[in-house]
């Protein structure tokens, strides 16, 4: 088993919309892996497969010469043809069994889970089979509306329990790396806070910088 190596200071998870279409999803990850951004998730419930495959491999384009993998929100079943380094899936989506079958040992999968409960199910489903929790909502968003604001406590409960590396989603911002670093979360994972920005290399940089400062670490 040879996963990739990865980083979860700053997970940028694309929206098209906010990015204002499939060629605002690339032009902000080129911006936004410039400015530092150290893992970037393609998500877009919209798009067919087809549209979804090339515009992943445009991303993976952008990406290889940064060293960047590239993950995919829930397609699993799209990984191998868009040569994406994993797959990120939720509570309702794939179990991380199947997941795990589909896009083989060698590459990356994340899982989102809100409650101890989650890590529980899946630390028997077996600790190979993934290798990070997306947790949230950290706040209520407007990106994901249906999505429970969980807060910072039951954000830290789930991180005692997991024994992978967690990044908070939902709602969070630059201003949230003290709180996160101080529970121990190992990153930020964003939407909002850099898609759509008028800036987005100049938003990861934020984002990179205040996460160094929160971690202590450079
Ligand atoms: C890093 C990360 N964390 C959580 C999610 C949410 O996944 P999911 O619960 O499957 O919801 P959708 O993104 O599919 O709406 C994520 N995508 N990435
Ligand atoms: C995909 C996802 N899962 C939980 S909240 C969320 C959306 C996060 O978007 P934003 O960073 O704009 O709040
Ligand atoms: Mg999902």
């Amino acid at each position: 088993m040879s996963r990739p190596d990865f980083d979860l200071s700053v997970y940028l998870v694309t929206d098209t919309d906010q990015c204002g279409g499939a060629d605002g999803v690339v032009e902000t990850v080129r911006q936004a892996v410039d400015g530092g951004a150290t893992l970037v998730q393609l998500r877009d419930h919209h798009l067919g497969d087809d549209d979804f495959v090339v515009l992943g491999r445009r991303l993976v384009d952008v990406l290889a010469g940064a060293g960047v993998p590239l993950l995919i929100d829930d397609r699993v079943h799209l990984v191998e043809t868009i040569g994406a380094a994993g797959a990120h899936v939720g509570q309702s989506d794939t179990d991380v069994a199947t997941a795990r079958r589909i896009i083989g040992p060698d590459r990356l999968l994340g899982l989102s889970a809100q409650s101890p409960e989650h890590v529980r199910a899946a630390i028997a489903a077996g600790e190979d089979i993934v290798d990070y929790l997306g947790v949230g909502a950290l706040h209520a968003t407007g990106t994901k509306p249906e999505a429970d604001d969980l807060g910072l406590r039951r954000l830290a409960e789930v991180i005692k329990v997991s024994p992978w590396p967690v990044c908070a989603i939902g709602g969070v911002k630059a201003d949230d790396a003290a709180d996160l670093a101080r529970i121990h979360c190992d990153g930020m994972s964003v939407v909002s806070a850099i898609c759509g920005q008028p800036d987005p290399r100049q938003a990861a940089a934020d984002l990179l910088a205040a996460w160094t400062v929160a971690t202590g670490r450079s």
